[in-house]
C-alpha cells in the first residue's frame, strides 16, 4: 500500500528498506497532486469564472433571439434585439477564448509544478524502494501521465464546470419557460445519463489498466534499449520484438477497450438529447397547433434545448478525460509517494546545499583529535529484494577503521561485500547494526549533503553522462575554476585524451559518456571526483579498465591524493594498492586480516591466494613489473610471499618461481614464463 507523501516526505530514511510504498494499480492516493492543484485553484478559478460568463453570455442568446422573433412579429424597431444579439455573441465568444486560455496556462502551471515536484522526489528516493519499480515504468508515469494529469485538471475540469453550469442553467431557464415540456425532455436526458455514468465508471477503470500496461511496454522497451549491443550480440532482436510486441498487444487491447466505452459515452448522451428534441418538437407543436403554446415560447425552448446538446456532449466527453486523469493522477500519486532518503537526518538535501559544495576540511579540522576519515564498527547489512523485501545478508560484523590520510585497499572475492562498504559509507543504504563514523562521526546524524561532499565515490561503472567533457567533469563541482580543472585532468592521466578531442573540454559525449573508451571514461569520472576535493575518496575498481601504463600513472596519483585525503580502493590488482598503508581482507562480509602487502603475504592464506592468482592471470600485475617501482616483484605462484626489493625468495623444492618478463621485445601483451625456462631451453 502506497505511503502518503506529501511534500515533506514520508517516513523512511535512507534505506529504510521498506520500500512498500510505491504500488501499482490500485494503491491509495499521496494526494500530492491534489496540494499542486490547490496551489494554482485561483488561476483555474479565475478561468473557470471567465467560463461563466460565456455561459451567461450563450444561455442570454435564446432569450435575445425571442425578443428579435417577438419583436419583428409585433413589426417593432429591430435596432435593439439584433445589436442585443451580437453583443451577446461577441461576449460569449471573448469570455470562451479568454477562459481557453486562462485554463490552457493554469494547466501548464499544473504539469511544471508537478513535474518539478516528481523529478525531486525521484532523485531523492530511497535507492531500495527507486530498484524495484522499472525504470521504463517510473518514465511512463514521470512523463506521460503528468500529461494526462494536465488535461484531467484544467481543461477537463473547467469543461465539467462550465458545461454542467450551462447545462444546469438552461435546465433551469426551460423549467420557468415551460415545466410541463422540460419534464418530458429531463426524462430522456435522464435515463441517457445514467447509461453513460456507468460508461464512465467502466472507462476509468479500463483507462488505468492502460496506463499501467503502457507503462509495462516503456519498461521493456526501456530495458532493451539500454542494452542493445548485447540483444544484438546475443541475437535476441527477434525474441524481444516478439516479446515486446506481446507487452504492445495488450496495452492496445486494454487501449480499445478506453476507446470502446469513450465511443458509447458521447452518442448516448446524444441519442438521449435527439430523443428529446424529437418529443420536445413534437409535443410542442402539438400544443402550438391548440393554441396552448405560442411559438415564440416553443422556439425560445428548443432554442435552449438545441443550446444544451452541444455542452452537454462536452460535458460528458470531460468526464471521460477526467477519469482517464483520475488514473494517471493516481500513477503519479504512486511515484510522489515513494519513501525518500535521508528523512530523518537534519538538513538532508535541499537545493541550497547542493549549490555550496562541502569542502575537504584541512588537515585537523575533523571534529576531535585527528579520528579516523572512516570507521567501521560491527557493521552489519543486508540488501532487500522483491516486493516481500526478501533479505540478502551481505556483512556480518565488519569493523576496521581508514586513517585521514594515505591509502587504504579493500581486497576480496568477488561478492565479498567490497562494494556494500562504499554504498554505507555514501548512505546509499542504512545499516541494520553496528555504526559508520566519518570524521569521528556517525554518519547517520550528518547531513546527507555533508556526508556525500566529504566523500567522493568513484563507482565501478563509470558512470559518464551525455553532455560535455567539461559538465562531466564539474558535475560534483559546479564552481570548479579552469586551473582545478587542468590540474585534476592531469592527475587523472586525462590531459592527452581532452587535448586529442575536436573541441577539448567541450566535446560533447553521447548517453553513459560514449565518445570516449571504458578506460578513459573511467579517468574522467576520477577526475570529476578529484575535483569534489573529497576528504575521503572511494575508488571501486577504479582501474580496472586502464592499461598498465595508465595504472603505473594512476599509482602515483593515488599516492599524491592519498597525501591529501584519505583514499579508499577496491582492487582486483593488487598491484594498484600494493604498496598501499593498509590492506583490509574482505571474505563473505567479515574482515578476515588486515595489514600492508608484505605481512599479508605472509600470513594470511587468501591474500596469497589473490595476489598468486594474479601472476597466472598477468596484465595487471605483469604490466606493473614492467616498469620501476613497488610492483616490480617476483612472487611464487600460490606459494611464499613475494617480496618488496625485487629480489626472488628462496623457492622451496618442487615449487615453480615465476618471473615476470615480456616474452619478446616489442610484444604488447607480456607473458609469464617460470624462472629459468629460457635458459633452459
Ligand atoms: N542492490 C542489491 N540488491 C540485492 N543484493 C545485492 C545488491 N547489490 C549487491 N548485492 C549482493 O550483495 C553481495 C555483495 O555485493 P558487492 O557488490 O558488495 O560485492 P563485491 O565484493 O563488491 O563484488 P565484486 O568484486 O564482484 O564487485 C553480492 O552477493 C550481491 O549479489
Amino acid at each position: 500500500m502506497a505511503k502518503r507523501a506529501g511534500n515533506a516526505g514520508p517516513a523512511g530514511g535512507a534505506g529504510s528498506g521498506s520500500g512498500k510504498g510505491f504500488v501499482s494499480g490500485s494503491g491509495k492516493s499521496s494526494g500530492a497532486v491534489a496540494s499542486v492543484f490547490r496551489q494554482h485553484s485561483t488561476l483555474l478559478i479565475a478561468g473557470v469564472l471567465l467560463g461563466l460568463l460565456g455561459v451567461a453570455a450563450s444561455l442570454t442568446q435564446p432569450w435575445a433571439i425571442g425578443k428579435l422573433i417577438a419583436a419583428a412579429g409585433s413589426g417593432d424597431p429591430l435596432g435593439l434585439p439584433v445589436a442585443r444579439l451580437v453583443g451577446l455573441f461577441c461576449a460569449g465568444a471573448l469570455f470562451s477564448s479568454l477562459q481557453s486560455y486562462v485554463i490552457g496556462r493554469a494547466g501548464e502551471n499544473i504539469v511544471h509544478s508537478v513535474r518539478q515536484l516528481v523529478t525531486e522526489r525521484l532523485l531523492r528516493a530511497d535507492l531500495t524502494a527507486f530498484g524495484k519499480r522499472p525504470q521504463g515504468d517510473v518514465l511512463t508515469r514521470a512523463v506521460t501521465d503528468t500529461s494526462l494529469v494536465k488535461i484531467a485538471l484544467s481543461q477537463s475540469l473547467a469543461q465539467l464546470i462550465t458545461s454542467g453550469a450551462t447545462v444546469t442553467g438552461g435546465v433551469v431557464l426551460m423549467f420557468v419557460i415551460d415545466p410541463w415540456l422540460m419534464l418530458i425532455t429531463m426524462s430522456c436526458l435522464g435515463a441517457a445519463a445514467v447509461v453513460s455514468l456507468a460508461l464512465a465508471r467502466k472507462l476509468r477503470k479500463a483507462a488505468l489498466q492502460n496506463r499501467d500496461d503502457t507503462g509495462a511496454f516503456g519498461s521493456d522497451m526501456q530495458r532493451v534499449l539500454s542494452a542493445l549491443p548485447t540483444v544484438k550480440a546475443s541475437r535476441a532482436e527477434s525474441r524481444e520484438t516478439a516479446r515486446i510486441g506481446g507487452l504492445a498487444g495488450k496495452a492496445r487491447r486494454s487501449g480499445i477497450r478506453v476507446n470502446a466505452y469513450n465511443a458509447l459515452l458521447v452518442p448516448s448522451m446524444n441519442v438521449g438529447t435527439q430523443g428529446a428534441l424529437a418529443v420536445v418538437v413534437g409535443v410542442g407543436m402539438t400544443w402550438v397547433a391548440r393554441g396552448e403554446m405560442n411559438m415564440a415560447v416553443l422556439t425560445t425552448f428548443i432554442m435552449y434545448l438545441f443550446q444544451l446538446v452541444s455542452p452537454l456532449v462536452m460535458f460528458f466527453m470531460a468526464v471521460g478525460q477526467f477519469v482517464q486523469g483520475r488514473a494517471a493522477i493516481q500513477r503519479v500519486d504512486e511515484l510522489v509517494a515513494l519513501p525518500q532518503e535521508g528523512a530523518a537526518t537534519p538538513g538532508s538535501g535541499g537545493t541550497a546545499a547542493a549549490e555550496h559544495p562541502v569542502r575537504r576540511p584541512a588537515p585537523g579540522a575533523w571534529p576531535g583529535q585527528d579520528p579516523p576519515a572512516v570507521e567501521f564498527r560491527d557493521v552489519r547489512f543486508a540488501y532487500r529484494r522483491g516486493q516481500q523485501d526478501d533479505r540478502t545478508q551481505v556483512l556480518h560484523g565488519v569493523s576496521f577503521s581508514v586513517p585521514a590520510r594515505g591509502l587504504t585497499a579493500v581486497v576480496g572475492p568477488s561478492g565479498a561485500g567490497k562494494s556494500t562498504l562504499f554504498q554505507l559509507i555514501e548512505r546509499f543504504y542504512a545499516t541494520d547494526g553496528g555504526r559508520i563514523l566519518l570524521g569521528g562521526q556517525p554518519v547517520d546524524a550528518l547531513p546527507l549533503d555533508t556526508v556525500r561532499g566529504l566523500v567522493g565515490y568513484v563507482q565501478q561503472d563509470s558512470a559518464a553522462m551525455r553532455g560535455t567533457v567539461r559538465e562531466n567533469l564539474t558535475y560534483a563541482n559546479p564552481h570548479a575554476g579552469e586551473d582545478d580543472i587542468r590540474e585534476a585532468v592531469e592527475m587523472a592521466g586525462l590531459a592527452t585524451v581532452v587535448a586529442g578531442l575536436p573541441q577539448g573540454l567541450d566535446t560533447e559525449l553521447g548517453d553513459q559518456g560514449s565518445g570516449l573508451s571504458g578506460g578513459q571514461r573511467q579517468r574522467l569520472c576520477i577526475a570529476r571526483t578529484l575535483l569534489q576535493k573529497p576528504a575521503v575518496m572511494l575508488l571501486d575498481e577504479a582501474t580496472s579498465h586502464l592499461d598498465s601504463d595508465s595504472e603505473r600513472d594512476f599509482r602515483d596519483v593515488l599516492r599524491r591524493v592519498s597525501r591529501q585525503c584519505a583514499v579508499v580502493a577496491i582492487a582486483h590488482r593488487i598491484s594498484t594498492v600494493i604498496d598501499a598503508e593498509q590492506i583490509v581482507v574482505l571474505e563473505e562480509g567479515s574482515v578476515r586480516a588486515t595489514g600492508a602487502h608484505q605481512e599479508l603475504m605472509e600470513r594470511d592464506e587468501l591474500y596469497r591466494r589473490l595476489a598468486g592468482s594474479q601472476l597466472h592471470a598477468g596484465p595487471g600485475l605483469v604490466g606493473a613489473a614492467a616498469g620501476p617501482g613497488p610492483a616490480e616483484h617476483f612472487m611464487t605462484a600460490g606459494g611464499p610471499p613475494a617480496n618488496r626489493s625485487g629480489m626472488p625468495p628462496a623457492a622451496r623444492p618442487g615449487e615453480q618461481t615465476m618471473r615476470l618478463q615480456p616474452v619478446r621485445s616489442g610484444e604488447q601483451t607480456m607473458r609469464l614464463r617460470p624462472v629459468g625456462s629460457e635458459e633452459q631451453r
